[in-house]
């Protein structure tokens, strides 16, 4: 095994922790890692100013200028041989630092990253290309410093021309092209260079639609020729396609590692409330799972629709419920709360002539509480409080799910479940409804909708897009709707 990323004195000490082993990713196949990370930390240093900078230069003395700023605190990593590793993390929490530091771009401050094999990273695509060059020579240059011989480079040229597929600019300089051609070069340059490690930086994501396409089947067909990658990424539902594990950074730490689904529930949950409540969350979780809690309002049967059913509505207890939804059915304030719930959409569209008003919300999902994205076909409960300014026999309570451009994928409302028996309202009540839907739609971004009106006539109040769902792949399809459906074969 060969360092590209040797240990290098620090000049400020890391924050005092005690150094963790590497974690092994779970289901390790091939006990030999690819790649092993080693109480990895790094310190940038920040100046107020440019004067600081040189200050500290021309000090005699070693005076400091600037403040530490630690943007990873001792990772250890180990990543199995042929296994794809997905990287999630917000904005700024050392998902690239990490990247570089194992493709050798950066030192660590402390720390030590080993490798097996030929290593292509996907970080800066062409950083290396010569502007006055042709994208021909450019690849020639870049396969070169690769370490791919030239009878290798020659019997690769033309598929990586194909890949790239800019036409006659393949010949011409580099300076001569768009942004987009430029980037397919690199990309295409990159990728062939045959490489046992691949780093990828969200570089699936450059280039147009049809392009995307083809990188995406490139990537995975270095993962069926088992190749070890490491993902980083945004998009959740690529890491639950692509990765056979994951891990999450948090504010420079290796929060967890573990099963794609797991960390991408945990992100999706840093991602909604900004902080770790998630991982709590999950811990409680594990140890009791929360059933949610039933029809609050008095309906004595459950909400149902029909065909491919969700799991039946339980019967109330009270102490199952997760304590969030416990406080949420105790409010009768009737006090308008949505904004309070993370995934509320401040530019939702309300309309109505406020006979009633949506006051707040809940959503439970996977044994979470208002998850901003959850997995396509798991159940969904969703929790509408109201509160009633005239009394009615039986209002209709609903609630849609639409796409970004606002097509219906799904709706439905009290009046149209036939089990459903809603009972009457005063004015000044304030009532709870609870839907259980299963989500049997197209990954991808859902708006919610709620409901309430007299009759079908009589629109009390709509809020359109009040929230917003993110809905993650688990299995692949076309279409907006995921239709239970099988397949075999038939024999003659
Ligand atoms: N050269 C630098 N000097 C000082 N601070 C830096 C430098 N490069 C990165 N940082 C800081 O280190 C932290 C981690 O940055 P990094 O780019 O690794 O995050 P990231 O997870 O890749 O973010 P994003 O998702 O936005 O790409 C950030 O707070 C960033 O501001």
């Amino acid at each position: 095994m060969s360092s590209n990323a040797l240990a290098k004195p620090a000049t400020d000490s890391p924050p005092a922790e005690t150094p963790t082993p590497a974690m092994p990713a779970p289901a390790i196949h091939n006990p030999s890692p690819a790649v092993r990370v080693e109480n990895v930390s790094k310190m940038y240093r920040l100046f107020n100013s440019r004067g600081d900078r040189l200050k500290e230069a021309l000090n005699l003395f070693g005076k400091p200028y600037h403040r530490p700023f630690w943007a990873l605190h001792d990772i250890s990593l180990d990543v199995p041989r042929g296994q794809t590793v997905g990287i999630l993390g917000m904005n700024g929490s050392g998902k690239s630092t990490l990247l570089q530091i194992i493709a050798g771009v950066l030192a660590p401050t402390t720390g030590h990253v080993a490798m097996e094999g030929r290593l292509a990273a996907l970080l800066e695509l062409g950083a290396g290309f010569n502007a006055d060059l042709s994208g021909r020579e450019n690849v020639v240059m870049n396969s070169t410093i690769m370490g791919l011989s030239r009878r290798e480079i020659d019997s690769r040229i033309a598929e990586i021309e194909a890949f790239a597929d800019i036409g006659d600019f393949f010949d011409q300089p580099v300076k001569t092209y768009s942004s987009g051609m430029f980037v397919r070069v690199a990309f295409s340059a990159a990728i062939h260079v045959d490489p046992e490690v691949l780093i990828v930086d969200e570089a699936l994501s450059v280039g147009d639609a049809r392009f995307q396409e083809k990188s995406y089947r490139k990537f995975s067909s270095f993962k069926e020729a088992g190749k070890t990658i490491i993902y980083v990424t945004h998009d959740r539902s690529s890491v639950l396609q692509l990765c056979d594990f994951a891990i999450l950074l948090h504010k420079g730490r290796l929060v967890e590692m573990g099963e794609p689904r797991h960390i991408v529930n945990l992100y999706s949950e840093i991602l909604g409330f900004g902080d770790l409540r998630a991982k709590r969350q999950d811990r409680a979780a594990e140890e009791a799972p929360p059933a949610p809690a039933a029809i609050a309002a008095g309906s004595s049967g459950p909400a149902t629709v029909q065909g491919n059913r969700p799991a039946a509505l339980p019967a109330p207890e009270a102490a199952n419920r997760p304590p969030e939804l416990s406080a949420f059915l105790a409010d009768r304030s009737g006090q308008n709360q949505l904004s309070g719930n993370p995934t509320y959409n401040a530019d939702e569209y309300v309309y109505g002539n406020e006979q009633a008003e949506i006051v707040d919300y809940m959503l439970l999902s996977e044994g979470r509480v208002n998850p901003s994205a959850v997995t396509c076909g798991s159940d969904l409960d969703i929790y509408v409080k109201i509160r009633f300014h005239q009394p009615h026999e039986a209002p209709l309570v609903g609630f849609g799910l639409r796409t970004p451009k606002g097509v219906q994928g799904f709706a439905n409302n009290t009046s149209w479940m036939p089990d459903t028996v809603i009972p009457p309202v005063e004015a000044g009540e304030v009532a709870v409804y609870h839907f259980r839907v299963k989500l049997l739609l197209q990954a991808g971004a859902w708006f919610l909708l709620l409901s309430v009106a007299g009759s079908q006539a009589d629109l009390w109040q709509i809020r359109n897009n009040v929230g917003l769902l993110e809905l993650l792949a688990d299995n692949r399809f076309d279409g907006m709707a995921m239709l239970p459906c099988s397949a075999e074969a038939v024999a003659g």
